[in-house]
């Protein structure tokens, strides 16, 4: 559970959010004049649209766009344009750090001046960027803070050409009112396609054979390979990516089976994949195939314990990224024969050293992260890239924006409170989540006293869609790109506002999060009818958990949460307080729902820190304890 842990990303998402009542009370008056605005700003600022959420500390909708400093270079490229004065040209400049396909410059030269300047080196960079609006870069240039602090209040956008945005310091874009976006999804089939190259030139020593014959050895005895018709692949993680790996090897001959916690079984149903638990998954494969984002939770998961685990002799493809495996158990599990082969394109460092065991070693084949490599893929990336790009400088809401959610402020304001409860029940929902069965049917129910039309729900909905999917994947999800997210990941997500006898005066009274048809790892948690439960409040602007399962709690949403099912006695509080103050764990509240005096009841019980696996042990094993889970909010 620990490992469903925030990423620091999502720390800063807190932060920002923590820090949000100071900036949502201002309108639009506060913000910098519009009017001057080469772009399309103006029409946010009319319609009073304010970021919130991890960028609201310096973030406006005016300061995303608002009219660049000129000071055009003799570096830039582009069409041909008349050398203009400081002062007079309105373009804004974006520096392309890495090579991209003359399409997206092509889209880019329509609104921008574009210098396109590669290979810089880290100094390079950030003397230049202060006379930049915007930046285009992909795996290979490192977005640190240090390059937001040289690029003085200039730099506005960067566009990641690609999915993985781990080379953007995103802290340090959103602090610096820094918009970033992505494209997600232009080569996640030629990942698929490299992943399947991959498979088969391993499984035929394709590259081994190459280049021994490259230095005159003609070795047909020694390079004898296997099939992949009728054998095992395991994939693992079951996105965009896997799934379309899946479905080409398939094609092969291959039966498939596939673990993703997160994934709806139908999705996989529907091409023939079975969802299994991640033992089953490595433990019945001739093939692995990595595909899940590195997390917390997936950091090093291919280790020891798991390799130990598989099929003696079995096949590892990870076009994911390197740290999915523990490198130095991937070399013992090749020297010792439990893994014959492996094919990576992903390292733990990139590039890796030249005497990396891994590319030096026999059985591995390697390419230099050339998984989205295709002229196809660069091309479709490069215009999504530069789509983004251009919408964004122009003003426009961009779907893959990765930290900068808007909603009207005065929206904002009133739900500035609800915002937090919403996120955390979402992250609550889904750390409950166990088993094979996937998640796909979310209903939401806002109780209000309020009429059904006066509450605008799209920034609660997005809050917690944000906490459902965030720790379990490498999308970020704000107000922008919720609904898209949720949608390409199969979710269904049902609404309904429910009438209270609370006061109108406050928009809503309590927020409920229904996972339909799952399995859980707190049972407690499972209504009647299968579902995950849990619900929540606001009090005096804290968030409570008030509802789990079919049991009523009362604790707030702060540190983590244990929660822990018991026969009904006196002295259980007593008991567990004291186990976690021996080991000085802060428990900052505590509170017991039962079904009826001396029956069943659910503990919660909010800690400062997470306590020891001893301490959460020692809970276990208090006799009246039937089952208790630890959750990090
Ligand atoms: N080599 C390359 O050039 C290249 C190209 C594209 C993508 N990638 C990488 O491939 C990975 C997948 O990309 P994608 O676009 O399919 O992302 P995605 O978000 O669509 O899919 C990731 C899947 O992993 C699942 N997942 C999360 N935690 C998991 C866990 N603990 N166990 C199993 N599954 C888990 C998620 O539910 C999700 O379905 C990412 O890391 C991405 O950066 C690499
Ligand atoms: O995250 C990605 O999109 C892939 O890893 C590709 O990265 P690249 O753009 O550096 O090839």
């Amino acid at each position: 559970m620990a490992a469903l842990q925030n990423s620091s990303l999502h720390a800063a998402a807190t932060s920002s959010l923590n820090s949000s009542s100071s900036v949502v009370s201002k309108t639009s008056a506060d913000r910098i004049p519009c009017k001057s605005m080469p772009f399309a700003a103006s029409a946010f600022v009319s319609k009073n649209l304010a970021l919130s959420s991890r960028s609201l500390k310096n973030f406006s909708a005016c300061s995303v766009l608002q009219k660049p400093t000129v000071g055009i270079s003799s570096e830039i490229s582009g069409t041909a344009r008349e050398p203009s004065k400081r002062g007079q040209d309105t373009k804004p400049t974006v520096l392309v750090a890495e090579k991209l396909s003359e399409a997206g410059l092509e889209v880019l030269r329509t609104l921008a001046n574009v210098d396109c300047s590669y290979n810089l080196s880290p100094e390079e960079l950030c003397a230049k960027i202060s006379q930049c609006d915007a930046i285009i870069v992909r795996s290979g240039t490192k977005v640190t803070r240090q390059v937001f602090e040289s690029s003085r209040g200039r730099l506005k956008v960067v566009g990641r050409a690609g999915v993985g945005i781990d080379n953007v310091d995103l802290h340090a874009a959103t602090e610096h009112g820094c918009l970033v976006v992505n494209a997600p999804t232009a080569n996640t089939v030629a990942a698929a396609e490299h992943g399947i190259a991959l498979l088969s030139a391993m499984a035929r020593n394709v590259s081994q054979a190459s280049a021994a014959m490259k230095q005159g050895k003609w070795l047909r005895n020694k390079y004898v390979g296997v099939s992949l018709v009728g054998k095992t692949l395991a994939v693992m993680g079951f996105g965009k990516v896997g799934s379309e790996v899946a479905r080409r090897a398939k094609g092969l001959g291959m039966h498939v089976v596939a673990h993703d916690p997160y994934a709806a079984a139908d999705r996989a149903h529907a091409i023939g994949v079975d969802l299994v638990t991640f033992d089953e998954a490595i433990s019945v494969a001739d093939f692995i195939s990595l595909h899940m984002p590195l997390t917390p939770t997936t950091n090093k998961v291919f280790n020891d314990e798991s390799f130990g685990k598989m099929k003696k002799g079995v096949r590892i493809v990870n076009v994911a990224r390197g740290g999915v495996i523990d490198e130095e158990a991937l070399v013992r599990a090749l020297d010792n024969g439990v893994v014959a082969q492996a094919a990576l394109d992903v390292f733990t460092e990139e590039p890796p050293s030249k005497d990396n065991k891994l590319v030096q070693h026999e059985k591995v084949t390697v390419t230099p992260h050339l998984g989205a490599n295709t002229v196809e893929a660069q091309e479709g990336v490069a215009i999504e890239i530069a789509e983004a790009v251009a919408g964004a400088l122009k003003g426009e809401l961009s779907a893959t924006a990765v930290n900068a959610p808007m909603v009207p402020a005065r929206v904002l304001s009133e739900l500035s409170s609800y915002v937090l409860l919403a996120e955390k029940l979402g992250r609550l929902a889904v750390q409950l989540v166990a088993g094979v069965s996937g998640v796909k049917v979310v209903k939401l129910t806002y109780s209000s006293a309020r009429a059904a039309d006066d509450l605008d729900t799209r920034l609660l909905r997005a809050m917690i869609t944000k906490g459902l999917i965030e720790p379990i994947s490498d999308s970020f999800v704000n107000l922008v790109n919720a609904d898209f997210v949720a949608k390409q990941r199969g979710l269904k997500i049902t609404e309904e506002k429910v009438p209270s006898d609370g006061s109108p005066g406050q928009p809503l009274d309590s927020i409920q999060v229904q996972l339909a048809h799952v399995e859980s790892k707190f049972a407690s948690a499972l209504s009647e009818s299968g579902d995950i439960i849990v619900q929540g409040k606001v009090k005096n602007g804290i968030p409570y958990l008030t509802k789990v399962g079919a049991f009523s709690v009362d604790v707030s949403l702060e540190g983590s949460l244990i929660l822990c099912r018991q026969v009904d006695q006196p002295g259980m509080i007593g008991k567990v307080g004291s186990i976690l103050g021996s080991e000085n764990v802060n428990v900052n509240f505590m509170s017991v729902g039962r079904t009826a005096p001396r029956r069943k009841a659910v503990m919660a019980i909010g800690v400062d820190d997470e306590p020891p696996k001893e301490t959460l042990k020692r809970i276990g094993e208090i006799p009246a304890v039937e089952e208790f889970v630890f959750l990090k909010l």
